[in-house]
Parts: C-alpha cells; structure tokens; sequence
C-alpha cells in the first residue's frame, strides 16, 4: 500500500442530508426517552466526517439513522435527494464488534452483503476476492473468523463494507475493540487505502469517543453534546495527510476538541444551578474518590494542568476521565479553560481541608449544584421518617433517563450523598435514608 500526500480528486457534491432529525425511544416507564434532538448535516463526497461525543450521546443512534437502521421521529434523512425509506442503499456499515457470522469463511462472511443484493455467484466470488485483497487478507479466505485474530476478524468486517462499494463507509467505533498497535496499523492502512484513486468509497462517517482518533482520521468533527444528543460544535481540521500526532499543530487540534468536549455547554447553562432539575442536569458518572482524587492531582501540579497530558500520563480513556471532570466542575471544584484544568478556591479549600471540613465543603456544593442530591434529600427530610423507597426515585428518573441511566444516576446520587453525610441506602429495605445532622459541639458543652 502506498502513502501520498495528494488527496484523490473528488467532487465535494451532497451524498447524504441530515435534515433536522429527533429521535425519541419510549423508555423502560414508558415514558419518552429524547436521544437526538434536530441534528443537521450534509456528507459529502471527498470527506472523512467523525462523529465524537461522550458515551450517552446519541452517536450510534445518528450513524444508525443515516443508515437507515433507525428511523427518526421527526425530520428526515435523504440519500443523493431521495428521502430515505429503509436502509440506505448508499452505506455499507463496520461495526465495533465486527458482527461476522461465525460458520461462514472469510469468503462467505465477504459476500454475504452481495449476495442479499442478488449479485450472481462468479460476479459475487470475484468482487469478494477483490476486496479480501485490497484490505490485506488475500490467503485467508478458506478461514474462520475463529482462526483469526481481532485485527483480522475487522479487516473481515472492512472488507464486508468495501466490497459493497457504498458511496458512503459507515463506522461505529472500528477500532476500540482491537488493542493499540493493532487498531493503529488498521487505521494507517485505511488512511492509506483512501488516499488511492481506485478506493470504492466516496466519504466515511465515523463514530468515536477518542479525540486523537477524530484527529487523525477527520476532515470534519462533529463534536456531540447529550441529553439529547445535539451538534455542539463543527470544527475543520486541514492538518496535511498522513498525521504525525506528536507534532505541535496535531496536538493544537486536539487540545481545542477537548476543550470543547469538556467546557460547559451553552445549552446547559441556560438553567441556573438552583433551577436545575434532576434530569436537565444530570449527574455524571464519577464516584467522590474518582473526583476528588482528579481535584488532588490539579492542586498537587500548582492549580492547572492540561487534560489530554494528564489523560495520557494516567493512560486514561476520555471516557473515563470526562466524567471526573464534569462531576468536578460541576460542583465547582475545577474549572475548564479550554484544554486546561484549573483549581477554584472552593476545590483547593475541599482538597487541603481535613476529612469533615472536606466533607462539609462537599454537602455544601452537591445541595447547590447536584440537583438529584437536592430532590433526595429534601424529599427526606420532609418525609415522616427520614425514609423512602430507592424506587420512587428510580421511577421519577425513569421518565427522562433509560432503566440502566436511571439506576446509574441514583447510584451516584447514593455515593455523592454518602460521601456528604445526608443520606445512605439500606440494601436490606432498599430505602434511602436521611443522615441525622449531628449535634453541633461548643467548646465547654458536656
Ligand atoms: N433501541 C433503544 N431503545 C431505548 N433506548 C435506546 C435505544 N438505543 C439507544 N438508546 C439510548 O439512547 C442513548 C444514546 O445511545 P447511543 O448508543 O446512540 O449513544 P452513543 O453516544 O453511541 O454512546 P456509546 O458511546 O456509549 O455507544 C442512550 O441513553 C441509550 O440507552
């Protein structure tokens, strides 16, 4: 495979138009669960557009409704001008799982999309074979995906899509399942493959929760924001091609995403802390050890730090690192400037206090700005005995979050209030319960 710097000729005309698509489910209480909200976008041919955004924020949903897997609630999706009606003939997908089918070889896993089109089997074991070549796996078409490893078993999955010829490659996190080398060598190649002229594909959308990968792959991020998920930003990136990631300008690029992944929402600061609800405001997935030890790591190097250097001096995925951060500077203990991660007088005060002056700075910020917190323990200690069923709650967070965000939800809530010393659960009744203040002592009371 060869590496150049020109960029195929192509036309730049509209392949596919997002045009202002919601998409609801009915959740678990039959409630409507809101998942997109008016989302807005052209694909077009010559492009590489990546889809990047927090766990939660409606990305597979998008890139299922362009392929017409799913279909909106309102708007609607339009291939080459035609109003979608069911798949869209114009995508072929590669799934993060790879989804091959395990008794069928490498071949037959490879023609299965050709033959559901009613292509004639000689016609069917060419183009196969053409395909099996192009992405690097010419010798392995008698195998079985169990005979081959997780790199392979993608390239299978490549190969499946490519063989379609779409003008439109979809991918939904096609490299988080593989290890790094292995993810990295796929994603060279696939570079490489789309900067030759005779490459099948027009433009490629892809999904991912890793900003360096968006950075890489992209001409164009559409940066997500959740609940429901929303075009937060849309940020070009014109880096030449191949990208070096260890180059200053790679790593502006980056740095600018995360600041845009992490810094408030305009669309969340639209409500005040105090007029949050529980579900326009919810609680992000950060335990008070994982919080409070990313507030201790910012103190600790002189009150600022760059995220995407902590991120990766701790090896952390951003999933898992940007619900500490948002948990954090939603109670005001860290402050996001653009990539940076700042310590506020309140989290330096809650990091260097002792362990009860830390844990009243604490209940004082989760009553302020953690509205789940608040409804909690306010509907306790207006209850006759400081008790109530965890259901209730479960079934008030149903109506705007799914069964597993819901329980997610008042998990956190349950930790967070713990950790505040203003209410506990009791597994054996499954009841939250208020935490008595304790008496105040003056010095010289017996
Ligand atoms: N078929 C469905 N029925 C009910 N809820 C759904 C369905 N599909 C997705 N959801 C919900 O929609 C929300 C967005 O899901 P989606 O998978 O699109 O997000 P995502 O950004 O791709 O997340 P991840 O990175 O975790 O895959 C989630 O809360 C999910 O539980």
């Amino acid at each position: 495979m060869t590496t150049t710097t020109t960029p195929a000729i192509r036309t730049g005309e509209v392949l596919i138009s997002v045009d202002a698509v919601s998409k609801s489910f009915t959740g678990a209480a039959g409630d409507e669960l809101r998942v997109l909200e008016d989302i807005r976008l052209d694909l077009r041919a010559g492009e590489i557009v990546a889809l990047l955004g927090r766990s939660g924020s409606g990305k597979s949903t998008l890139l299922r409704t362009i392929a017409g897997l799913v279909a909106p609630t309102r708007g609607g999706v339009r291939y080459r001008g035609e109003e979608l009606r069911g798949a869209n003939p114009g995508t072929a997908m590669v799934f993060q799982s790879f989804a091959l089918m395990p008794w069928l070889t490498v071949q037959d896993n490879v023609e299965l999309g050709l033959a559901a089109q009613g292509v004639p089997p000689r016609e069917r074991r060419e183009r196969a074979l053409a395909a099996i070549d192009l992405i690097g796996l010419d010798g392995f078409q008698s195998a079985y995906p169990k005979e081959l490893s997780g790199g392979m078993r993608q390239r299978v999955g490549f190969a499946r899509a490519l063989v379609l010829e779409p003008d439109v490659l979809l991918m939904d996190e096609p490299f988080s399942a593989l290890d790094v080398l292995t993810a990295e060598n796929l994603r060279g190649e696939l570079m490489d493959l789309w900067e030759t002229t005779n490459f099948p594909t027009k433009a490629i959308c892809v999904v991912t929760h890793n900003i360096e990968e968006a950075v890489q792959l992209a001409d164009r991020v559409i940066v997500l924001g959740a609940n429901p998920g929303h075009i937060r930003a849309e940020v070009d990136i014109t880096l030449a091609r191949p990208r070096d990631r260890r180059t200053p300008k790679f790593a502006a690029v980056v740095d600018h995403l995360y600041g845009l992944l992490t810094g408030a929402d305009p669309d969340d600061l639209a409500a005040g802390p105090a007029e949050a609800t529980p579900i326009s405001r919810p609680l992000p997935a950060a335990s008070v050890g994982g919080l409070a030890g990313l507030v201790e790591i910012v103190h600790a190097r002189g009150g600022r730090v760059d995220l995407p250097d902590v991120a990766a001096e701790l090896t952390f995925e951003i999933d898992d690192l940007l619900p500490l951060v948002d948990a954090a500077a939603m109670l005001d203990l860290l402050l996001v400037v653009g990539a940076d991660l700042c310590c506020t007088p309140v989290g330096e005060a809650f990091t260097t206090a002792d362990i009860l002056r830390s844990k009243e700075i604490f209940a004082d910020q989760v009553r302020g700005r953690a509205p789940l917190v608040r409804t909690i323990s306010t509907a306790l200690a207006n209850s006759p005995n400081g008790k109530m069923r965890a259901d209730f709650f479960l079934d008030l967070l149903r109506r705007g979050f799914s069964a597993e965000d819901a329980e997610q939800q008042l998990d956190t809530a349950v930790d967070w209030g713990r950790y505040a010393e203003l209410f506990d659960y009791n597994t054996d009744d499954r009841r939250l319960v208020a935490i008595p203040a304790a008496p105040i002592v003056h010095s010289g009371s017996r």
